[in-house]
């Protein structure tokens, strides 16, 4: 996946576009390629520049302990994305750190996350509703999820289905839970929404667990089905902060399908997770490229190393960055590692840790409060 640029190479400058900047798009040797940064010798100094591709689809992991520089990293790539031409980039942003990119002056928009009841099927209506569906009541979503498209039609039909008045409760209460999450709508996000070709922000923070990953799940799928079914011509990039919420609930399928097989349709998935080691390890053996920045607990750099073991070897946490910003990037297609810095944001980053000293103290209020 990485690509070796060229020695002080130019910089990406904008396309005057209109309303909004367009980035100049990057050409690597192989096509398009987005700059993550430059190389980093020994004696800490900048060596030559190292490009990412996205002429192919990949799988990519970026993993690193809390700060060390991960949604940070996943910004320099989604800005790598909004300039290249033919990909539509999405980014699930569960902590709002890409809700910048909305006043910024590139392509990127960022979307309420509404999904329509009908992109989850019945088996996973029954997983985000933690329902099994050998039982009556998951039975009965199952039956209402096949039947019917949207949740009020999913509640009219078990209202009328030949049920158990317990069984019937039971369903139509969790239906009610799910309508409380005010994700699930007719005019949910479309094929159209999230492959315009902007970059594509999903806010889903503020969101619980189950109700984000049932937006995940239903982007994920959206996209797979888009490309398998010719409804868009551009490559789907999906970026996904914080995936370790992410990887036992409902969007844990769309997800390893994305991991196993979306390179064969061309839609690529990049997982960012502090918690390397609560990834199942089909999503770290699967990944082509490893974006590892700091890291210090011994299980998560041993669920690295068990699932790469032709490339990380006893030496790999030793290897591990100290400094936040860098990485070891451990790239399949040319089977090296690299020690990269990632370079700086040309948008706003919004993961920042906020600091006490941030907040207004007492002596500088000006309306009257303490
Ligand atoms: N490549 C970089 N260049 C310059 N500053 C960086 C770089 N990477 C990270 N930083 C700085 O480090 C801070 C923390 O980075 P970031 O928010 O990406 O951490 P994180 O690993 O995602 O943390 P968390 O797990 O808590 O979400 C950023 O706000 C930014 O100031």
């Amino acid at each position: 996946m990485v690509v070796i640029g060229r020695e002080g190479a130019d910089e990406a400058s904008h396309l005057d576009t209109g309303e909004r900047r367009k980035p100049r798009g990057r050409e690597g040797a192989n096509g398009p390629a987005g700059r993550l940064g430059y190389y980093r010798a020994r004696d800490g100094s900048r060596g030559a520049a190292v490009d990412f591709d996205l002429d192919c689809p990949h799988a990519g992991l970026v993993v690193g302990k809390r700060g060390s520089g991960k949604t940070y990293t996943l910004g320099v790539l989604a800005e790598g994305l909004l300039a290249a031409d033919g990909i539509a980039p999405v980014v699930v942003d569960p902590m709002g750190a890409f809700a910048p990119l909305a006043d910024a002056d590139v392509p990127a928009t960022v979307v309420d996350p509404r999904v329509c009841a009908d992109a989850l099927g019945p088996r996973q209506w029954c997983t985000v509703l933690g329902l099994d569906p050998e039982r009556a009541a998951g039975a009965l979503v199952w039956r209402a999820a096949s039947e019917r498209a949207t949740l009020d039609g999913m509640g009219e039909w078990i209202a009328a289905a030949p049920a158990a008045d317990a069984t019937r409760r039971a369903a139509e209460n969790l239906l009610s839970l799910a309508a409380s999450w005010d994700v699930f709508d007719p005019d949910g996000l479309s094929v159209s929404d999230l492959c315009g070709g902007d970059l594509t922000v999903v806010d889903v923070a503020g969101l619980d667990t189950r109700p984000a990953g049932a937006v995940l799940s239903a982007v994920a799928t959206a996209l797979y089905d888009a490309r398998v079914g010719g409804e868009t011509a551009r490559l789907p990039w999906l970026l996904v902060d914080e995936a370790h919420a992410f990887t036992d609930g409902v969007a844990a399928r769309p997800l390893r399908r994305l991991l196993t097989r979306g390179r064969q349709p061309g839609v690529s998935v990049v997982l960012a997770t502090q918690r390397p080691s609560s990834l199942p390890s089909t999503a770290i053996s699967q990944a082509d490229v490893l974006i590892a920045h700091r890291l210090t607990s011994a299980a998560d750099v041993d669920a690295l190393r068990a699932a790469r073991p032709t490339y990380l070897d006893g030496d790999f946490a030793s290897r591990l960055p100290t400094d936040t910003g860098e990485a070891l990037v451990v790239d399949d297609a040319t089977e090296s590692v690299h020690r990269v810095t990632v370079r700086e944001r040309e948008t706003t980053h919004g993961g920042g840790s906020p600091r006490a000293s941030d907040r207004p103290s007492a002596t500088t209020r000006t309306d009257g409060g303490i």
